[in-house]
């Protein structure tokens, strides 16, 4: 298995491009199980998620077509299959968005239960109430969840006991072909939905309230072609700033978006990094010394949890303490005794972490359980004295694309060692 190789010490100088968003794209591929298409995604972004999602589709009987060159994905036809399988389900997650669109388009699918993960139980109860309000058949059989609605689904009125980025994009899909209205009260707000809905805009579906906590559907009988471009991906993006404070280094992230940042931006100026608008993008740099600064993770506009292990690695090395309180997962301080072998002093009990800064860490060999925590040890290892591995590089692959590349041509010493 591949690792990454880091020596720290080396502050970022340069631009780094910054990809098409994973989150977005994966939504926005289940949407061509809605229509004949074809749908063109463009600014697609070469992951393993989307290697896999494209996967999906194929078993499910779509013609996908990747030129990665390109950066376009295009999908076309109608699914024949409507099983997504437990072996690509338990891979990714994101598998459980194509049934919100197979059981609005067919009347029926058979989706593998994902089961958790290593930074929560992550159940999908929330996406499968809202189902059966709009009046789908729902059991759970042999670890899979069977979905029926013969006669279609109907309209509802969905209000979400708490924020969910999955259910809000299952159900805001299946809408789009429900008979009648369907309202989201409580909805997500994430770049991504907003994206998502601005591609299902675009394919001839009828939705209000976009970028707003409410979404209200008007179903139609068929959705069309479209081609869409994917947003830039703002957890990237906030790596990448959080890669040029912790190395005293300068950068400017290519196409990234300060209105899709929400709070990160705040508090990374708070902890003494300089975000600024500039042209193609926004240049990061860090000065002066960083400060200890408190965040709690929560759903956009507010700080992203996806964002939480890396500016955790940052507050490793700032002046003074930092209160870290993780509120949408239960298990995601996996990074923590990872960093603690850098030499980090991290207390953690329940959902909070207190991060006391120290002068400088020190590389060793790591290990990671998740994708963003792997990430966190790239950074802490671009700061620290001396060598860093990072093994279980898959994860890593997962959502960053060419991490090693991009980061070694804005000066980092860092490379792949092929496992
Ligand atoms: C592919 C993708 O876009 N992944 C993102 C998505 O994950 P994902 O869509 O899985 O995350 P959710 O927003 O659904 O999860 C938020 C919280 O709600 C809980 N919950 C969710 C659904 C449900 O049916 N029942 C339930 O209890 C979850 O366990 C979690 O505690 O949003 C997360 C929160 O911003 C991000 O960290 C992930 O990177
Ligand atoms: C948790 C993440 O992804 P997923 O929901 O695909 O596991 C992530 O992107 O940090």
């Amino acid at each position: 298995m591949d690792r990454i190789r880091i020596r720290g010490g080396k502050p970022l100088s340069g631009t780094i491009a910054i990809s098409g968003a994973k989150n977005a794209a994966l939504p926005l591929m289940a949407t061509a199980l809605l229509s004949d298409g074809p749908l063109t995604l463009t600014n697609a972004p070469d992951l393993a998620d989307v290697t896999t999602m494209a996967g999906l589709l194929a078993q499910h009987g779509l013609d996908v077509q990747r030129d990665k060159a390109a950066r376009t994905i295009t999908m076309s036809g109608a699914a024949s299959n409507l099983e997504a399988p437990y072996d690509l389900v338990r891979k990714m997650r994101a598998s459980v968005l194509v049934l919100g669109p197979l059981v609005a388009r067919f009347g029926r699918a058979r989706v593998s239960l994902p089961g958790g993960c290593a930074i929560g139980t992550r159940p999908v109860d929330l996406h499968l109430k809202a189902l059966e309000q709009m009046g789908a058949e729902i059991e759970i059989t042999a670890g899979y969840i069977e979905a029926r609605a013969p006669q279609g689904l109907k309209g509802a009125r969905i209000i979400f006991p708490q924020v969910s980025v999955g259910a809000t994009e299952n159900i805001l899909m299946a809408a789009t072909l429900a008979e009648g209205t369907t309202e989201i009260v409580n909805a997500a707000r994430e770049p991504e939905i907003t994206d998502l809905a601005a591609c299902l805009m675009r394919m001839g579906a009828r939705i209000e309230g976009i970028g707003t906590d409410r979404l209200v559907v008007e179903g139609v009988k068929t959705l069309g072609s479209a081609v869409h471009p994917i947003i830039p991906d703002r957890i990237e993006a906030g790596t990448y700033a959080c890669a040029a404070a912790i190395t005293g280094g300068q950068v400017l992230l290519g196409g990234a978006r300060l209105d899709h940042l929400g709070a990160v931006v705040r508090i990374l100026r708070d902890a003494g990094v300089d975000v600024a608008e500039a042209h193609g993008g926004l240049k990061v740099s860090r000065l002066n010394g960083l400060r200890g600064t408190d965040v709690m993770t929560e759903p956009f506009p507010g700080f992203a949890t996806d964002m939480q292990a890396q500016f955790m690695a940052l507050m490793c090395v700032a002046e003074g303490a930092a209160m870290i309180t993780e509120t949408i997962f239960e298990n995601r301080f996996m990074h923590v005794p990872e960093l603690s072998r850098m030499g980090a002093r991290i207390n953690f009990h329940g959902a909070s972490a207190i991060v006391r800064g120290v002068p400088k860490l020190s590389g060793a060999p790591v290990m990671a359980t998740d994708l963003r925590a792997s990430v966190s040890l790239i950074l802490a290892g671009l700061a620290a004295e001396g060598e860093t591995i990072v093994n279980r590089v898959y994860h890593l692959d997962r959502g960053y694309e060419r991490v090693e590349a991009k980061l070694a041509a804005v000066g980092a010493d860092i490379e792949r060692l092929p496992g």
